[in-house]
């Protein structure tokens, strides 16, 4: 981050027990001392910051990926992604409910917000943005957009950021355009685990 001593942050985010870990009788351990330490058992994990169970999707976007977008329009690269277990919670948290705002997760959040912004900017500015949506399978580089490339190659150009050479790049206007492209990409997912 572009205001920050660090390039990398460790956010932890704990999600609430499900109707089946409640029904099995099985009660919530995680404690929370302070807000970058939880607990568990005797164990202690410290990050830069942790989310707590009762954390809203607004709280989590505020915390984590929203300083990321304006650094972004200033030039700087930004990568986020959700590392975790099996239903622990990365679809919820990067996704969410799309068609509700309150439940909107991270991608969405950024998504309105980036384009708020750039109307925010000087008219005179010309922005072009471009969206890809890929994944990796099985060591391969799929292409979420057009089911026909696979295993695209990574590359990295002069200033040493990696792409993904021939990955198809849809240039969007709106929010909507963006979203609508990721329900297209979605269906194309080889499988629902991330
Ligand atoms: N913080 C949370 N609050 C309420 N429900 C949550 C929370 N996190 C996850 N869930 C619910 O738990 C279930 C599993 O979450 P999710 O699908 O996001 O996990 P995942 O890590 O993406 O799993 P997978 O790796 O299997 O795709 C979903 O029904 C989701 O709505």
């Amino acid at each position: 981050m572009a205001d920050s001593s660090y390039c990398i942050k460790v956010v932890c985010r704990v999600r609430p027990l499900n109707g089946k870990e409640k029904a099995a009788g099985n009660s919530f351990v995680v404690g929370f001392p302070t807000t970058n330490v939880v607990t568990v058992g005797n164990k202690t994990f410290q990050y830069d910051s942790v989310l707590r169970h009762d954390s809203t999707q607004e709280q989590v976007y505020t915390a984590t990926a929203q300083p990321l977008v304006k650094d972004v329009l200033s030039g700087y690269n930004a990568t986020i992604f959700a590392y975790g277990q099996t239903s622990s919670g990365k679809t919820h948290t990067m996704e969410g409910d799309l068609d509700d705002v309150n439940m909107r997760g991270i991608i969405p959040r950024i998504i309105y917000d980036l384009f708020d912004q750039i109307y925010e900017m000087d008219s005179n500015l010309e922005f072009h943005i471009k969206v890809s949506y890929f994944e990796l399978y099985m060591e391969k580089v799929r292409d979420l957009l057009d089911i026909t490339k696979v295993n695209l190659p990574i590359h990295e150009n002069k200033q040493k950021v990696p792409y993904v050479k021939g990955v198809t790049e849809r240039f969007v206007t709106v929010p909507e355009e963006v979203l609508a492209t990721i329900e297209e990409g979605k269906s194309n997912r080889h499988v629902s685990v991330t």
